[in-house]
């Protein structure tokens, strides 16, 4: 019988799938220099995220730790990321959101330093709009907020807040940092996340056409 407040082996299942999808980020070089940081919900209270520091691309079962929903330690003295709270308050507001990933792409912050003035990227006209849950043609649009980029978290998270108040979104970028992208599982957490990936490279490519 386990004393700990959630489920060990919930905890190791998210460890590992955790592990492999974050590999196969970070070998397509999404994760430069320990940057980065992941999530999956195990529990109506506890999350899995990643440990803050670890370089993402090598990651083992025990750079896996549990925060509550305030982001909170829970039953361990390891550090979680330091941006846990932009993932909690997406699993405190949404209980259908079930993996956050946080990536620093070039193509990202490249493209969230080109359109931080206008504060969003518009994607429009792509077939890969699709990709988003809720699209079902490529004749929508999307606007792609850019937040500035804030050391303090809690001011993050509540210009975060406010964006969720106004509209439904599947991510965000960061001015000089990198990207946010969920969904109710790691499937759609990775289809969103590769979705905006490709089109920013696409609005980029075109960028330099033009
Ligand atoms: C060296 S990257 C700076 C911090 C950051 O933006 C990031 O994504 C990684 O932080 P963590 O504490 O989650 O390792
Ligand atoms: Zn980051």
């Amino acid at each position: 019988m386990s004393a700990l407040p959630y489920d060990p082996a919930r905890l190791a299942h998210c460890a590992g799938e955790l592990i492999v999808n974050i590999r196969e980020l970070s070998e397509r070089g999404w994760t430069p220099a320990t940057s980065s940081n992941f999530s999956q919900r195990m529990d109506e209270r506890h999350v899995a995220i990643t440990v803050s520091g670890r370089d993402k691309g090598r990651l083992v079962e025990d750079d896996i730790m549990v925060v509550d929903l305030d982001g909170r330690p829970v039953a361990t003295d390891k550090k979680s990321s330091a941006e846990t709270l932009l993932h909690t308050q997406l699993y405190k507001r949404f209980p259908e959101t079930g993996c956050v990933l946080h990536t620093h792409s070039l193509v990202q912050t490249v493209a969230s330093r080109l359109y931080a003035g206008a504060g969003h990227v518009h994607l429009e006209g792509y077939e890969l709009l699709k990709a988003f849950t809720g699209n079902t043609t490529h004749e929508t649009a999307i606007e792609l907020p850019v937040l500035p980029n804030s050391q303090d978290m809690s001011t993050l998270a509540a210009q975060v807040d406010c964006l969720l108040d106004q509209q439904t979104l599947w991510g965000y970028l960061i001015d000089g940092h990198g990207l946010y992208a969920w969904g109710r599982d790691m499937a759609e957490a990775r289809r969103h996340l590769e979705a905006f990936e490709f089109l920013l490279a696409a609005e980029l490519e075109l960028r330099k056409l033009r």
